[in-house]
């Protein structure tokens, strides 16, 4: 990432601000210029705090109505603009312009679903009478903000992902100051383009541009910073557990899908949906299918549909309508995700399909035969390669499927509800779909998971709950 001298502007506090030192957004598939952003400084952040410090006053001030208005007006003028929104998502990403389309269209309903939550942040009643000698006392609790939330977001969803954290910290009173990833930070300067457009007052969001380690240790560390909401590789998450100290961590980390197809599942449909959850955004993407266990019955079956139907995407030019596929974020990611493979083929895995790289392009991919000491079997490979896996039956597995140190969401494919069942009690994971992929998401769910795979849970209601404090107001009353 090459830093120049004049660029465009972040969005610190309320103002559009521009500095010498600048980062050059580049486009992904063929390394062409897009725009600059500032490179911000350390004192950018620290300033950017302090101004936040203001904005959490204003924001917790704000009437319930003040922000839901703000937010629906946000959503409105993407709406009215969501043919930019896509372009730069997909421009500046990795996403073929359907998939930056559909994701556009997600941050709207993100918002909305955050407007719509703000007027549902309740308290309830405490019965301090449940406890003798305290007849003449009555009280509730009630949620309050906690004040400035850290958000720094990943490059694979540039624009949904960042309306995850700032639509629920605004909707429930919070100061936000978003650090996007370095690689994308257009569309979450757009969210901010959003938000001052649908009045926003200053000094409650921040979109500051820069290189993570360097503004983000400041962010992660920072004592008025009271919650770091954190999407990212698990490396990264890592790290900022250990730098962040005595505050609230929300963190939605890496995975490594798996997806059982057993002898009475509907092929078809098993076929279609791993395929599509295997390849969307190019396996850039938390949920992708990354392994497949599929009943020996029906394994050849299986084997031979999904090798067809892979062959079948398109991959090219990630702004044409036609396109299935498009690049990585980077040559670098796609030689990365390429010696991944070879590893494993170099170990004993067969190669179905693909296994082939053009520069920052790497077609879709099937594995079978994989060796267990091979790194595409226990860690995320974020890119478009599947693994196929024979088993005898729902409790084998079951068991492989928890034999990595993620756990997202799964998938299992069956007609009989008592296997099913044992699916859903004995995967580890965050959440498990009954016929479908584990790539399935609505922006109001509950949205995490377990292991190396996060802390806490995002989907809006989720969120609100951890950026806000229950606090105990109890009266006594005079006898
Ligand atoms: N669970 C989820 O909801 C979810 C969603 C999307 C992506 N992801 C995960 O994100 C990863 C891909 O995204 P990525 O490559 O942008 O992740 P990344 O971890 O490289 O970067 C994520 C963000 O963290 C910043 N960052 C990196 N190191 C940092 C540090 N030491 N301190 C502070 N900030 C730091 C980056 O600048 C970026 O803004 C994958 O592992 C994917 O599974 C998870
Ligand atoms: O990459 C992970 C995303 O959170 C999945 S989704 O795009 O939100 O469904």
């Amino acid at each position: 990432m090459t830093t120049q001298v004049a660029g465009q502007k972040m969005y610190l506090a309320g103002r559009w601000v521009h500095r010498e030192r600048t980062i050059v957004v580049r486009d992904p598939q063929d390394n062409s210029f897009i725009d600059t952003v500032p490179a911000a400084s350390k004192e950018d952040m620290l300033a950017c705090i302090e101004q936040a410090r203001e904005g959490a006053k204003i924001a917790a001030a704000m009437p319930v109505y003040e922000r839901m208005d703000v937010i629906h007006k946000a959503a409105d003028y993407i709406e009215n603009h969501k043919e930019k929104y896509a372009l730069t998502i997909a421009r500046e990403g990795s996403k073929t312009i359907r998939e930056a389309a559909k994701e556009t269209a997600r941050c709207i309903q993100t918002l909305r679903i955050s407007a719509e939550e703000a007027r549902r942040i309740h308290g309830e009643t405490i019965p301090f009478d449940q406890m003798e000698g305290n007849d003449n006392r009555v009280g509730y609790y009630q949620r309050f903000p906690i004040g400035i939330i850290g958000a720094i977001t990943p490059f694979n969803d540039p624009l949904n992902l960042v309306a995850h954290k700032v639509g629920p910290a605004i909707a429930s009173g919070n100061a936000i100051i978003v650090k996007p990833a370095t690689v994308t930070p257009l569309s979450a300067l757009l969210l901010a383009e959003a938000f001052a457009h649908g009045g926003l007052p200053p000094k409650v969001l921040s979109v500051i541009t820069g290189h993570g380690n360097e503004i983000g240790d400041v962010l992660v560390t920072h004592p008025a910073v009271r919650m770091i909401s954190f999407t990212g590789g698990v490396e990264a998450g890592e790290e900022i557990v250990r730098k962040a100290g005595l505050k609230k961590i929300s963190m939605e980390l890496g995975s490594n899908s798996p997806v059982i197809v057993l002898e009475d599942a509907d092929l078809e449909a098993a076929v279609e949906s791993t395929v599509s959850g295997a390849y969307w955004a190019a396996g850039q993407n938390c949920l992708s299918v990354q392994r497949i266990y599929v009943q020996q019955s029906v394994m050849r079956k299986f084997e031979s549909a999904f090798v067809a139907r892979t062959n079948q995407y398109r991959v090219g030019d990630k702004l044409s309508e036609d396109t299935d596929i498009g690049p990585l974020i980077s040559e670098k990611e796609a030689l990365r995700v390429e010696k991944l493979v070879h590893e494993a083929v170099e170990k004993g895995a067969e190669l179905l399909t693909g296994g082939r790289r053009d520069g920052a392009f790497y077609y879709p991919t099937v594995l079978k035969n994989i060796p267990d000491e091979s790194t595409v079997a226990k860690e995320e490979i974020f890119g478009p390669v599947v693994m196929l896996y024979e088993v005898t039956d729902v409790d084998e597995a079951i068991e492989k499927s928890n034999e990595v140190s993620y756990g997202l969401q799964a998938g299992i494919f069956t007609k009989n509800i008592d296997k099913a069942q044992k699916a859903i009690a004995r995967m580890e994971v965050g959440g498990i779909m009954i016929n479908d992929s584990s790539d399935y998401r609505i922006d109001a769910m509950p949205f995490g998971g377990v292991k190396k795979s996060g802390l806490g849970r995002e989907g809006i209601k989720f969120a609100i709950q951890d950026m806000t404090e229950p606090k105990v107001v109890c009266y006594k009353l005079s006898n």
